[in-house]
């Protein structure tokens, strides 16, 4: 393996080097179309589609740094490539630490389950242990405004109240790196609210943060830095106002 050079200013929390990410786009419409052709002796056409090439960034300790780009420019993929949800295809991506995505919020869920059997149990899967999920239950209940609902199985929930309790649970879980992803299009306007100033004060407590959002006052008031992907290549790495100015001169 070739020695990564070290390009931020603190400590690396996250490398992206050289990263490439395909996925297959299958040109038969159906399983039985690609059964029938393979009978008759036809090769099924799989194109792959290039949605990162060659990607290079790293954020330091502490630092907030915004993706940004057109829709499908491949931002969520390098999210998801950060939280290990995708392997890159060439290329290396590292983390240090806890990383506990906003993306993947409540997938941990059970529906029969009741709202604080699955606090534990989501607080678990994030790392945290019985105890200190145990001194934090007050918080992450207070915060998600769930009330009496507590005690109801998840799936009597509407989505705003499911989203709000999995969202206050990714957020009082102890974490050395975030990843931000359009979460705050969860619930309603005072609660969007009260997420954007939770995350702008995790953001001041030193928790290294990658967000991705097409909301640019957002990304202005939390990241001194952005990267801009366009078509899956980065056009651009630097102050936040500079990069908000290259997204909008660029092309989709
Ligand atoms: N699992 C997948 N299989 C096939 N193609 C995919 C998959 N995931 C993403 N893509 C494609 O990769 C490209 C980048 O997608 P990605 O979700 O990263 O874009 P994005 O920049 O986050 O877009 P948006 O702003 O719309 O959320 C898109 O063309 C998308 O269709």
């Amino acid at each position: 393996m070739s020695e990564i050079e070290v390009l931020t200013q603190s400590t690396p929390s996250i490398i992206v080097d050289h990263v490439t990410k395909r996925f297959i786009k299958r040109n038969s419409h159906s399983f039985k179309e690609a059964f029938v052709g393979w009978l008759r002796g036809r090769k099924v056409r799989a194109d792959s589609f290039t949605a990162l090439e060659d990607v290079t960034f790293q954020v330091g300790e502490g630092e907030s740094v915004a993706v940004l780009g057109f829709n499908g420019s491949g931002k969520s993929t390098s999210l998801k490539l950060v939280s290990g949800v995708l392997e890159p295809d060439e290329g290396i991506v590292l983390t240090r630490g806890r990383v506990a995505g906003l993306i993947e919020v409540g997938a941990g869920f059970h529906p029969d389950l009741t709202g604080r059997e699955n606090v534990f149990l989501n607080a678990a899967i994030l790392g945290m242990s019985r105890a200190e999920t145990e001194a934090r239950f007050d918080e992450i209940l207070e915060f998600s405004e769930i009330g009496d609902f507590i005690d109801q199985e998840v799936k009597h929930y509407s989505s705003g109240m499911f989203m709000r309790l999995a969202f206050s649970v990714a957020i009082h879980v102890d974490l050395d790196i975030l990843l931000v992803d359009e979460v705050l299009s969860v619930g309603d306007a005072p609660f969007r609210e009260k997420c954007r100033v939770r995350i702008q004060q995790l953001a001041e407590t030193g928790v290294t943060m990658l967000v991705v959002s097409h909301d640019m006052k957002m990304v202005e008031e939390l990241c001194e830095r952005g990267i801009v992907i366009n078509r899956g290549r980065k056009i651009f790495d630097g102050p936040i106002v500079d990069a908000i100015d290259v997204l909008k001169k660029s092309r989709r």
